[in-house]
Order: structure tokens, then sequence, then C-alpha cells
């Protein structure tokens, strides 16, 4: 029995949103649906004017409509005016911020069944629509009643959680308390559990410092905060490796010893998995009570337009997001 026929009821389909039109969020949509030919139904929420000249969509009512679509399905999303591939517009903002609102609502009521976001670009945001949130993660946890969220990109051959996200490094260590990098390690432990399918996860967690700290002749984090809170952790029955010395933990044979790697701050952990797997890594949201995924790339404006975008990165996300929400609904039943 699959996953999909063990679930009672007709399956929803994953909610996309457009993003950040000026970007390459609806070539790479339409790229999608003509590359998964609807063995995996989602449906666009956008502004159907922003999609590539020539696109073939269908205009949905509701997602329900998209189930069976011979043509990219769109809920339509009025977003006033037209688009210019690599130029953010103001008056998008709210248009962004709503849609990704949207998707969520419907994801939470049951009518999609996961929410898969197309990059934005955070700074347009802040701009144009004084968007309080450094990015989707934050907004999501905001949408979710605060709920303590992690981020992890992954590929076939890495996972990684950045501990702290879109935060300046001269921030990271004040920012990067015990009680937030406990609860970046568990909820990474238990979404490898429940939507990734480990028995027991095995984390590795890197240091800050270089050397991760050398004995203290290079930073005191490690010794102070770092390693007494694994020793915590390990107690409770966590497998946990580290902390490592960062540029030694990303090789392929130091790879095979862990599922994932929990990182300090946001270039330790994206610059190995971009690295390694740009085209193919997903962006996917722990601790929600919805599924979220997103391409691991940004909007691209520099090729925006020009019909050059690789559409992976989204098809991988697409499917991460359908196969997380088949097994959520499976728990649910
Ligand atoms: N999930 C999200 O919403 C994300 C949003 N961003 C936002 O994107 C904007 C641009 O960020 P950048 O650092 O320039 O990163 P970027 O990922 O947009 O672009 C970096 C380079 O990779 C290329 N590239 C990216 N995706 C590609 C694809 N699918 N196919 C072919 N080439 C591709 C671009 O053309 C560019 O040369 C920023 O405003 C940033 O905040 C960045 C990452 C994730
Ligand atoms: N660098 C990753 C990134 O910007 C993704 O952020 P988010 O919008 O998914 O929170």
């Amino acid at each position: 029995m699959t996953a999909e026929s063990s679930v009672s009821g007709i399956v929803p389909p994953v909610a996309l949103t457009m993003g950040e039109p000026a970007g390459i969020g609806p070539e790479i949509a339409a790229k999608a649906f003509a590359a998964l030919q609807g063995t995996l139904p989602f449906f666009l929420i956008g502004d159907p004017r922003h999609l590539p000249e020539g696109v073939a969509f269908t205009r949905i009512d509701t997602p329900a409509d998209a189930l069976g679509a011979k043509s990219l399905p769109v809920l339509p999303y009025d977003f006033q005016t037209p688009r210019v591939p690599g130029v953010a517009q103001a008056e998008h903002a709210q248009p962004v911020i709503d849609v990704i609102a949207q998707a969520v609502d419907l994801t939470q009521n049951g009518r999609a069944l996961a929410v898969c976001t197309n990059p934005i670009n955070k700074k347009a945001l802040k701009d144009g629509a004084e968007f309080p949130f450094p990015g989707h993660t934050e907004y999501l946890s905001h949408l979710a009643g605060d709920a303590h969220v992690v981020m992890m990109l992954a590929c076939d051959a890495l996972r990684v959680v950045p501990a702290t996200i879109h935060i300046a490094l001269s921030d990271v260590p004040t920012s990067l308390t015990r009680e937030k990098l406990a609860q970046v390690i568990r909820t990474t432990h238990a979404a490898l559990i429940r939507d990734f399918g480990l028995d027991a996860p095995r984390l590795a967690i890197a240091g800050l410092n270089p050397h991760a700290g050398e004995g203290g002749a290079m930073g005191m984090d490690e010794i102070d905060m770092i390693t007494p809170l694994l020793d915590d952790l390990r107690a409770e029955g966590l497998d946990l490796l580290g902390p490592l010395p960062a540029d030694t933990m990303f090789h392929a044979s130091a790879r095979a010893g862990y599922d994932a790697a929990v990182c300090m701050y946001h270039d330790q952990a994206l610059i190995p998995i971009k690295t390694i797997d740009f085209a193919g890594g997903v962006n996917v949201t722990l601790g929600l009570p919805f599924v979220r995924t997103s391409p691991d790339h940004g909007t691209a404006y520099d090729i925006a337009g020009t019909g050059k975008a690789d559409a992976t990165s989204l098809i991988n996300a697409l499917r991460m997001a359908h196969q997380m929400g088949l097994a959520r609904r499976q728990e649910s039943t």
C-alpha cells in the first residue's frame, strides 16, 4: 500500500507561492509543472500576468480544481501591475507577503497538502511593506503562533541546520545562547525522526571558533557553553558528535558519520551544501505544524526573464513537500 492510497479522502495539492515576481519564480514554476506532468499535484498562487509569455495556465477557483489540470493551475492573486524581470517593485511587496499567508491558511485548513515557497527578496519586502521578518522562516513561525522553528537545507549528500540565521556575523556570539542551541538541536532531532523517517538520528555539531576553539586558544564558546550543553543532551540519549572544527566536518568520509550537521551561523551551514549541490538542494522549515519547503536558491535577478533558470531545486522542494505532507496526513488518521 502506498502512502497515498492508505490515507482516506482525496489528497489535496501542494500550494506553491509565486514569491518575488521579478525573479525566476514564475519561470521555474512553469518548468516544474512541465517536468512533473501532473504526477505531483500542485498549484501556483500569484498573478498569471507574471508568468513568462506563452506559458499555458489554468485559472482555478479553489485548490481542488488543480487536480487533473492539463496546464499550470493558478489560483489568481491580483498584484495590480505587471512585473519587470530583474527589478523589484515596491507595490508588489504586500501581495508577495499576502500570498505566503494564503498558502499557509489553505494548508492549515486542509485544502492544500503543504506549502512550497518560491524565493523572495527580503529587503524588497522590508522596504516596500515594512515586513518585520528576515525571511520566510521567521514569518512562518509567526503565522504558526511563534512556533520554535529551525531552517534545514537538505540534499542527497548532506543536511545542514544553521542555529542562527539571518543576523549579522557580529551578533552571532550573543544570539547563540545555550537555550537557543538546545532548542535547535532538539527540534532537528525530532524532525529527523518524524519527517525524515530516521530511527536514531546522529547529529554533528560544529564549533563556533576556528578549530572548535582549540582547547580555548581560539575562543571559549566551546568550553563555556557548547560542550557542556552537548554533554547534557547526550545524557538525555541524543547521539551527538562535537563540537567539531567546521572546516573538516563536510568532506565525504566525515559526512558519512552523521545524518545532519548543526552549524552555528548561516554561512557555516549554507556554504558546504550550496557547494556540494546548488542545483538540487531543498530548504525545509522544521518545527512547524504544517510542511513548508523551498528551493535553496534566491531570486536570481541576473537571469530573470532570460529562460535560463534551472527548476531542479524547486522540483525537489515540491517532491519533499508532497512526501512530508502525505506522511503528516497519515499520522493524523
Ligand atoms: N528562500 C528564499 O526566499 C531565498 C531568497 N533569497 C534572496 O534572493 C536574492 C538574491 O540572492 P543571491 O545571493 O543573489 O542568490 P541567488 O541564489 O538568487 O543567485 C546566486 C547565483 O546563482 C544563480 N542561480 C540561482 N538560482 C538559479 C537557478 N534556479 N538556475 C540557474 N541559476 C541560478 C543566479 O543567477 C546567481 O548568479 C536576495 O534578495 C536573497 O535574500 C536567497 C536565498 C533564499
Ligand atoms: N539563505 C537562505 C534563505 O535566505 C532562505 O530563507 P527563508 O526565506 O526560507 O527563511
